[in-house]
């Protein structure tokens, strides 16, 4: 199977075309409520069908939240690999949100499942935790490679719990987090037009500057709408590296479903002031 283009450049030629917004596929059992459907499998279906058929091929990015579909067992696992394939089918990059993270040799399968080329589950990207060790991720980091995949690591996240790990102060004074986009820095150095390891940092977290930010790959920036961010804070949030930012929005969005055109709709506003905002900078 020959190797994709790699996942930066790939998602770099999206964002150009496609404008930078990320649609989560959030199929929360209070969202399937609200769109009319049962909390079964069924409505896990219907639900991650419609975002697909509605967002697919007019965002750059889909990110299906692994959770909600491995509620459901085996076949929520079928939908979201039919998920997957119907979105990537359509024209959407697909960043699998299951922040996987493990022991390397475990760390290998979690690669095996999401970043192998004829994987079931093949992604254009997977969200891992570091907080094992970043060099627990060595297997997904090389998988991905091979894959022409990408990794999206745990850095800074939206939560305000993160903070008790993530500000951490190490031995050598930098903290947890800041070690972690060292390491990302260090693994995209060189790569053009964007590397392919990513980092998660949280629209929520307000002003960043004493980090450097400039990992030379994507940031993933969840947060957006229902946890209280929104587009206009992220060029204070981002600042320099705002280019890179692919900003996450998933209730905010899928809230207005299960109508298309007013998922449509809500996904287009949220990329209308998402471009405002960029501008601005
Ligand atoms: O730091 C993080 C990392 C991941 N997430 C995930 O993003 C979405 C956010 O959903 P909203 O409905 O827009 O709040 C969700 O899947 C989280 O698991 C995050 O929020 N923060």
């Amino acid at each position: 199977m020959s190797p994709l283009e790699p996942f930066g450049a790939r998602l770099r030629t999206a964002m150009d075309e496609r404008g930078p917004l990320c649609v989560g596929i959030d199929p929360h059992a209070s969202l399937l409520a609200d769109w009319g459907l049962n909390d079964d499998i069924a409505g896990l279906e219907r639900f991650s069908r419609t975002v697909v058929e509605a967002l697919a091929d007019r965002v750059a990015v889909l990110k299906p939240q692994s959770a909600f579909f491995e509620r459901f067992g085996s076949r929520g696992i079928a939908v979201l690999e039919k998920s997957v394939e119907e979105a990537r089918a359509a024209g959407a990059l697909v960043v699998m949100d299951a922040k996987r993270g493990d022991i390397g040799s475990t760390m290998a399968a979690y690669a095996e499942s999401f970043l192998r080329k004829d994987s079931p589950l093949f992604s254009d990207a997977l969200t891992v935790s570091p907080y094992l060790g970043y060099g627990s991720l060595a297997p997904a980091i090389a998988l991905a490679r091979e894959s022409g995949a990408g990794l999206f690591v745990l850095a800074l996240t939206s939560n305000p719990e993160g903070g008790e790990v993530q500000h951490a102060v190490r031995a050598d004074g930098r903290n947890v987090g800041a070690t972690m986009l060292a390491h990302l820095a260090a693994e995209n150095a060189g790569e053009e037009p964007l590397g392919s390891f990513g980092a998660v940092v949280g629209a929520t977290l307000g002003d960043l500057s004493s980090y450097d930010l400039a990992v030379n790959g994507p940031i993933l920036a969840p947060g957006i709408g229902a946890q209280g961010a929104t587009p206009a804070d992220l060029p204070g949030v981002f600042g320099t590296v705002l280019r890179n930012v692919v900003p996450n929005v998933s209730r905010g969005v899928l809230r207005h479903g299960p109508d298309v055109g007013a998922l449509q709709a809500a996904s287009d506003r949220f990329a209308e002031e998402i471009r405002v905002a960029f501008a601005t900078v």
